[in-house]
């Protein structure tokens, strides 16, 4: 595990977000547990695809759960298909998080021209945005530095963001591992390193989304990614296929960086707060090897 102890604090006087996922994952273990309001899942929990539903299967999850991952991960369209009324649980659910002191990712993939990714800033990384949450997925393929408003905000604020590298979904390659050896996703990786130099030791905020189920492609394009000093989101476990043994075997020196994430897999153990939590402990045990 990183340490977690010296990273900088932001101009707002906040912890930076590195350092105090550091301490979260050195705490509870490396697990975050995805907030995703499928509607089958809410069908199969006897609740209505509304956002009373919506509001209480997130309110269920974060009870279950909240003592046992090292952050949340609300998928954002998921409360964006309720229009404003599900952006409105989403709040709730997020300040409900911070309430009870457990770090949010917001998964919003977000990326566009600096002017408007300014706005998107804004809206997920802000103090005093009611969206705003520790930290929040950021798409780079208009280019890492158009990123650039949301780098600088959250390190203003002491928030976090996780770029795409590589993705879980098999046609995710199409795109990220063009370029051979000088491939697109490498490039991302070295963007992300250069911009955590920012960040005095621990681990940096800008997190990479590199998923579980990537097998052998960070050798293949390789990839450095300890250099990169920030923590890495695998997505991918349970219900993708990937399990945490192949996490481990995938990610090597880098896996004391990886925060394992998984949805649907433990969702489904719903609706009752033990079935949930017996199902993010047998995660939690698997990502820890015991
Ligand atoms: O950024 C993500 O979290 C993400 C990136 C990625 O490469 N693959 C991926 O599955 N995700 C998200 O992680 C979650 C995975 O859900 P499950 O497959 O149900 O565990 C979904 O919310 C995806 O949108």
């Amino acid at each position: 595990m990183p340490e977690a102890g010296s990273a900088s604090s932001s101009p707002a006087g906040r912890e930076s977000f590195g350092s105090r996922l550091g301490a979260a994952m050195a705490a509870s273990g490396p697990l975050c547990v995805g907030i995703d309001p499928h509607p089958v899942l809410l069908k199969d929990w006897g609740l209505a695809d509304d956002a009373a539903g919506l509001r209480r299967f997130s309110l269920t999850v974060l009870e279950a759960v909240g003592s046992l991952a090292a952050a949340v991960k609300p998928q954002v369209a998921l409360y964006e298909r309720h229009g404003s009324a599900g952006m409105a649980v989403l709040e709730e659910v997020l300040a409900a998080a911070t309430q009870a002191q457990v770090l949010t990712i917001a998964d919003a993939k977000r990326g566009d021209i600096g002017s408007t990714m300014a706005a998107y800033a804004d809206a997920w990384l802000r103090d005093g945005s009611s969206l705003a949450a520790d930290s929040v997925t950021l798409s780079p393929y208009l280019g890492f530095e158009s990123l650039r408003p949301a780098l600088d905000l959250a390190a203003d604020y002491g928030r976090g963001v996780f770029v795409l590298a590589l993705t879980s979904n098999p046609e995710g390659a199409s795109v990220q591992h063009v370029g051979g050896a000088d491939s697109v996703a490498r490039r991302i990786v070295e963007a992300a390193a250069a911009e955590n130099s920012r960040y005095a030791g621990g681990l940096g905020s800008v997190g990479l989304v590199v998923g579980a189920t990537v097998g052998s492609a960070l050798t293949d394009l390789h990839l450095d990614l300890p250099a990169v000093r920030g923590p890495i989101l695998a997505p991918g476990l349970g219900a993708q296929g990937a399990t945490p043994a192949d996490l481990r075997r995938t990610f090597g020196a880098a896996y004391p960086q990886v925060l394992g994430t998984s949805s649907r897999d433990i969702l489904a153990a719903g609706p009752g707060t033990q079935g949930l939590r017996d199902a993010a402990l047998r995660t939690l045990e698997g990502l820890r090897g015991e």
